[in-house]
């Protein structure tokens, strides 16, 4: 075991604002955790049905549609409105990263035989992304899918089950690579029923300018 420090303090439970979260650690080096009730059932609800007039095909960072990933998707704004706010707020005390870092949230929808295909969440060093890489994932299930539709990293033989309101974080900010290379993951396909995940990447500097003024 190298001596790696992680961004995300390794914890049996982590105290936020409104609520304390159990945690699971599924992996030591890269860091992989599993969060119990991060957002509650009416939360969930909430942001499918925000989510679901808005949705989009799905585009991966150069903007072109791919086979790679199938489900459809969309961005919320920063801060759009309170409600994505408090979550978004939540989100970031939780992963430990100030919210100025945070992306907007994304959802995803995958119906039946879509899946997102192994990929790294982080930027290639070729990306102008990469100068401000990303560092941290959290994916939020918002429903429970009947069959199909696990988080696999395959380099890692782990298999994450959705299950409404949990989370899933991993991060990848090493100073090996091959640590950040071990968090290769995939969204295997939707058997019956569908999927919804909200997904949060944290960058290494700020993203957000208008984060620094309200709390
Ligand atoms: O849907 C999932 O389980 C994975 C989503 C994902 O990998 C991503 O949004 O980057
Ligand atoms: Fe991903």
């Amino acid at each position: 075991m190298s001596e790696e420090i992680s961004i995300l303090p390794i914890q049996s439970f982590y105290s936020l604002d409104d609520r304390t979260v159990a945690a699971t650690v599924l992996h030591q080096e890269p860091l992989i955790m599993k969060f119990e009730r991060l957002l509650t059932d009416d939360e969930c609800r909430q942001l499918i049905k925000a989510a679901a007039p808005r949705l989009r095909d799905s585009k991966l960072v150069n903007n072109v549609t791919s086979q790679i990933r199938t489900s459809r998707g969309m961005f919320f704004e920063e801060e759009e409105n309170p409600f994505i706010h408090r979550i978004e707020k939540r989100i970031s005390a939780l992963m430990n990263v100030p919210i100025e870092h945070a992306e907007g949230l994304q959802i995803l929808h995958y119906s039946p035989g879509q899946e997102y295909q192994a990929h790294y969440d982080f930027f290639g060093p070729n990306s102008p992304s990469a100068e401000n890489n990303r560092i941290s994932t959290l994916i939020i299930y918002l429903n429970d899918v009947e069959a199909g539709g696990e988080t696999v990293f395959p380099l890692l033989d782990l298999e994450v089950k959705p299950e409404r309101g949990s989370a899933l974080y991993f991060e990848y900010f090493y100073r090996q690579q091959e640590l950040n290379n071990l968090t290769l993951h995939s969204s295997v396909p939707v058997i019956r029923g569908e999927k919804w995940v909200a997904t949060q990447w944290m960058r290494r500097q700020r993203v957000r300018e208008y984060g620094l003024i309200s709390s």
